[in-house]
């Protein structure tokens, strides 16, 4: 450990300091060394952040085991933590930050905070290290579980999504708060390898940023695999014995389970990593960003840009990397390097729920396009009617939201096997706006799933 006196350290000139290096802070950070500036990258965690450690990468590998898991007699977690091992390299990053030093970048292994708007302070094993940007701060900071503040439960061993993506073995029983994606993914997952799972949900239905079929088809698919799901029901006090959760909510009854899943959200950090220098009121829910995914603090804008979940613009991994596209061609632009690009246009993002039968869905749902204002008319179809759905008895539908003052599409859910998949048409149709007209005279190939998607657009004609 440096036994420096942070006043004593000097400010080193770079030509842009990237804080986070996380999916999208990892992207930028190599596009712009590989661009030939010199950048520094500060990460606190792992390079490569949530998602290939804690996050989609491992959970979809569970997801992936637990669809086998469901046809075996007696299913072992063991392959399954190994697998996760590997795919991890044990939680060790040595590979992501060899690739990005190999292309030009500095590595700082420390927590950054902004401490001016061109500014940035790390503190880490090597000490406190300061840096100076000529042409760009890029925020990548991303987003940590929030636990909420229930009576006893501080101070307990509760999981977040990273203890249950480290979990050794599969628990007895499993206690989950929150029914949003991540609980409701790793629910199904654990339940698969014989886990006595119940999962305690605030709101009124589970997945509810998504259309309430959705939410149907979920509890309905969760339920069938055995796990227990309390809607409309607060946790209002958690204790732990040693040995076990005893879970009290709000309509009286109690869960007494071996594990306690917190899936309740997730939170930037803007005090945390020096929002306030910008300008930025640090209790916002994320960094205000323009089309160019600049920091726009109100006043005069600095030359900072986020990218990722620190920007609210969807927690998804796919925004994070197509927001990363965008922020190296602004930095670079600013750096006098080439041309302005397009601004980012989240209208048509697509979000997965990888429980099984899978969710996907893109744009807006019903109520938002109500909400906004829109003339809407809505086409629904059920997967069982269609030839293949009739073939393998799957369950699931397609629904599509048209903006009947353009006649395009603004947003579609698609459920069933392969869902996700599926999906890929219809973000073309909700992108590009393509003409519901144009949409209802083309072939759909015979016999799919994505055939639903002709009969809901014929659907929407009763509407
Ligand atoms: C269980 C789970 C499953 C998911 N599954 C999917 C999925 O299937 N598909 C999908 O699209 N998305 C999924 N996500 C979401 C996805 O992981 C995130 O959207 C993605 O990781 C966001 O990338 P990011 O770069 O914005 O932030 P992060 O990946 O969170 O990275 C931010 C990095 O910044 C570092 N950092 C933070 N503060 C500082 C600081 N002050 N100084 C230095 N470093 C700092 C952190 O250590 C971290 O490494 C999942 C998330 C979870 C938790
Ligand atoms: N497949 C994917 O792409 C994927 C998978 C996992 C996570 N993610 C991303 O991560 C984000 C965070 O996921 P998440 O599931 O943690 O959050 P979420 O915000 O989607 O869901 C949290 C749920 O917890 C409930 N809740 C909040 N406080 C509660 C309490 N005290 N008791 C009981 N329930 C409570 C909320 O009503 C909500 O339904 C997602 O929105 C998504 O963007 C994506």
């Amino acid at each position: 450990m440096s036994t420096q006196h942070p006043q004593d350290v000097a400010t080193v000139d770079v030509d842009v300091i990237v804080l986070g290096l996380g999916v999208g802070g990892e992207a930028v950070a190599g596009n712009l060394a590989s661009a030939g500036l010199d950048v520094v990258g500060v990460e606190d965690g792992l390079v490569g952040g949530e998602c290939p450690y804690w996050g989609c990468i491992p959970s979809k590998a569970m997801v992936y085991a637990a669809a086998r898991a469901r046809t075996e007699e007696h299913p072992d977690w063991a392959p399954l933590a190994a697998r996760i091992r590997e795919l991890t390299a044990d939680w060790d990053d040595t590979a992501a930050v060899d690739r990005l030093v190999d292309k030009g970048m500095t590595f700082v292994r420390g927590a950054g905070r902004i401490t001016g708007v061109d500014t940035v302070e790390a503190t880490g094993p090597d000490g406190v290290r300061r840096f100076r940007a000529r042409h760009a701060i890029v925020v990548g900071t991303g987003t940590r579980a929030f636990v909420p503040p229930i009576e006893g439960l501080a101070g307990t061993p509760l999981w977040t999504n990273r203890e249950a993506i480290e979990a050794d073995e599969a628990p007895s029983s499993l206690a989950v708060l929150g029914g949003g994606a991540i609980g409701l993914e790793l629910a199904q997952v654990f339940t698969r390898f014989g886990t006595r799972v119940t999962i305690v949900e605030n709101g009124e239905r589970v997945l509810a940023v998504e259309e309430p079929e959705s939410s149907d088809l979920a509890a309905w698919a969760l339920g069938e695999d055995g796990v227990e799901i309390h809607l409309g029901a607060r946790a209002e006090r958690v204790a732990h014995d040693g040995k076990a959760f005893t879970v009290e909510l709000s309509d009286g009854r109690s869960i007494e389970a071996e594990k306690l899943l917190v899936a309740t959200g997730r939170r930037v950090d803007l005090p945390g990593l020096g929002a306030e220098a910008l300008g930025v009121d640090p209790h916002a829910h994320a960094l205000p960003v323009d089309g160019q995914l600049r920091v726009q603090p109100g006043g005069a804008a600095p030359a900072v840009w986020a990218v990722g979940d620190v920007t609210g613009q969807g927690a998804f991994t796919h925004v994070a990397m197509y927001q990363s596209a965008i922020v190296t061609k602004a930095v670079l632009h600013a750096a006098g390097r080439g041309t302005a690009g397009p601004d980012a246009d989240h209208s048509a993002l697509p979000r997965v729920t990888f429980v099984d039968p899978e969710i996907g869905a893109v744009g807006l749902t019903e109520h938002q396009a109500r909400t906004a204002g829109l003339s809407v008319r809505i086409g629904h179809a059920d997967l069982a009617a269609s030839s293949r759905g009739h073939i393998t008895g799957a369950r699931g539908f397609v629904k599509v939201i048209e903006d009947v003052d353009r006649g395009v599409l603004v947003g579609a859910t698609t459920a069933g096997p392969a869902g996700g998949e599926i999906l890929g048409a219809l973000v073309v149709a909700v992108r590009a706006a393509v003409p519901v007209a144009t949409l209802r005279n083309m072939m759909y190939a015979y016999p799919t799933y994505h055939r639903t998607i002709e009969s809901a657009l014929a659907d929407l004609d009763t509407d």
